[in-house]
């Protein structure tokens, strides 16, 4: 029997970026929302005396035995660990559906270790604590705790420490995927190229500049927090109060649940909206936009007109893909139309909230 897990991609609500700390990793904060486009990770693990974990992949950007480098790949990297912490040997078989853009900036290779962890726990019958899993994905990258938690998570340190939001909600988004690469350690290099601080021999970014912007960010999740005290609860582990996940509408601009029923008090207490209205930013922006030009279009063909607005649109982590967050399907209907016109792949998806998240991790 195999396991087959979705491994969902994120995006970024906001990124600001510090200077760079003596271990080399930046300071940042950032909220992270998970949305339902996805890979698919398959485990097949059993006790055996001798250890053997094995990569199969459908893409070639994917590190991979073939290829004598899958002891690079994510999802490989975390079953090692986590056989280690467990204590035990074993044959393990992982092979990635890739869907997802290689280098998007969707967070794609992270979610993979997280769906290998997942379906190694369930293959072999052992469930690792909930600190030691964490611990684990923070050795892996500074995005894969993240995928840990689901929903909307807010990211500090170097994006490994992780603390779950309320949902923001369910709305409809369109992802832009052009076919270029970024490297994220090349974009971070880039941002301290672009910001050296004086009198210093290793670029760095100003710091005082760039922390606040941290803090600014910081303190938008507190938007999300507040908003989301007077919708529901605000413990960060269920959604709402009400069981409902706010959504957003053209037609009254404030929040509605599922079910059609208007929030009390109007735009203030949608909490995408607070958080959008706090004017994030993703830092990355200016150095990916000026290498590749053409980004900056396909971000206002995400953006629309004043009749067809995004609520929001940006690059998601360091590009190249990049989001659009729309009040309804036929506004994100459009723009997803307005981008493929244009030459560039569009998906058209929606953010995930936490619970369903869980719900949907395991394919049947
Ligand atoms: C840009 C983001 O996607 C935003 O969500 C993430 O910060 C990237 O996270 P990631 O891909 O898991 O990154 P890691 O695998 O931890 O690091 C890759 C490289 O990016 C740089 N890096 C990453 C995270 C960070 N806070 N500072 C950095 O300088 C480092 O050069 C590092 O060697
Ligand atoms: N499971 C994996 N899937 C894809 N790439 C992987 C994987 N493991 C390691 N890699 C390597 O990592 C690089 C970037 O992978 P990934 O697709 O996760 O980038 P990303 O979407 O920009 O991630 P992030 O948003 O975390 O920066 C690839 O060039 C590849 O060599």
């Amino acid at each position: 029997m195999a396991t087959r897990v979705r491994s969902f991609a994120k995006i970024n609500l906001g990124l600001a970026v510090g200077p760079p700390r003596p271990d080399g990793f930046h300071a940042l904060s950032t909220i992270y929302q998970t949305i339902g486009l996805h890979d698919f990770v398959t485990v097949s693990a059993r006790q055996a005396a001798e250890m053997r974990i094995t990569l199969t992949a459908n893409h070639r950007g994917v590190p991979r035995t073939e290829n004598g480098d899958a002891e690079k790949n994510t999802a490989w990297r975390m079953v090692s660990a986590a056989l280690t912490r467990m204590g035990v040997t074993a044959e393990v078989h992982l092979d990635i559906d890739k869907r997802l853009p290689v280098q998007g900036g969707l967070g794609a290779g992270s979610a993979n270790a997280v769906a290998a962890l997942m379906g190694l726990e369930r293959e072999l019958g052992v469930a690792l604590p909930g600190a030691e899993r964490l611990r684990l994905a923070a050795e892996i990258g500074s995005d894969v705790p993240l995928f840990l938690l689901g929903g909307t998570v807010l990211g500090i340190g170097r994006g490994e420490e992780v603390y779950p939001l309320p949902d923001l909600g369910v709305a409809p988004c369109v992802v832009a995927t052009p076919g270029v690469g970024v490297s994220t350690k090349q974009a971070f290099a880039d941002l301290d190229a672009r910001y050296p601080s004086a009198g210093s021999v290793a670029p760095s970014l100003t710091s005082s500049v760039e922390n606040a912007r941290i803090t600014k960010l910081s303190c938008a999740s507190a938007a999300v927090w507040a908003c989301n005290g007077i919708a529901g609860n605000a413990n960060g582990t269920a959604p709402h109060s009400s069981g409902t996940t706010p959504t957003v509408s053209p037609e009254h601009g404030f929040g509605i649940s599922p079910s059609g029923e208007q929030f009390e008090g109007g735009l203030a207490e949608n909490p995408l909206l607070a958080l959008v209205r706090t004017g994030i930013e993703n830092d990355f922006e200016e150095v990916v936009f000026s290498q590749h030009p053409f980004l900056r279009s396909t971000k206002r063909e995400l953006l629309g007109s004043s009749s067809s607005q995004a609520l929001y649109a940006a690059l998601s982590g360091s590009g190249s893909a990049l989001f659009g967050l729309y009040f309804s399907q036929a506004a994100a209907r459009e723009a997803q139309q307005r981008v493929e016109h244009s030459g560039t792949r569009a998906l058209l998806t929606e953010m995930l909230d936490r619970q369903t998240y869980f719900d949907t991790m395991f394919a049947e």
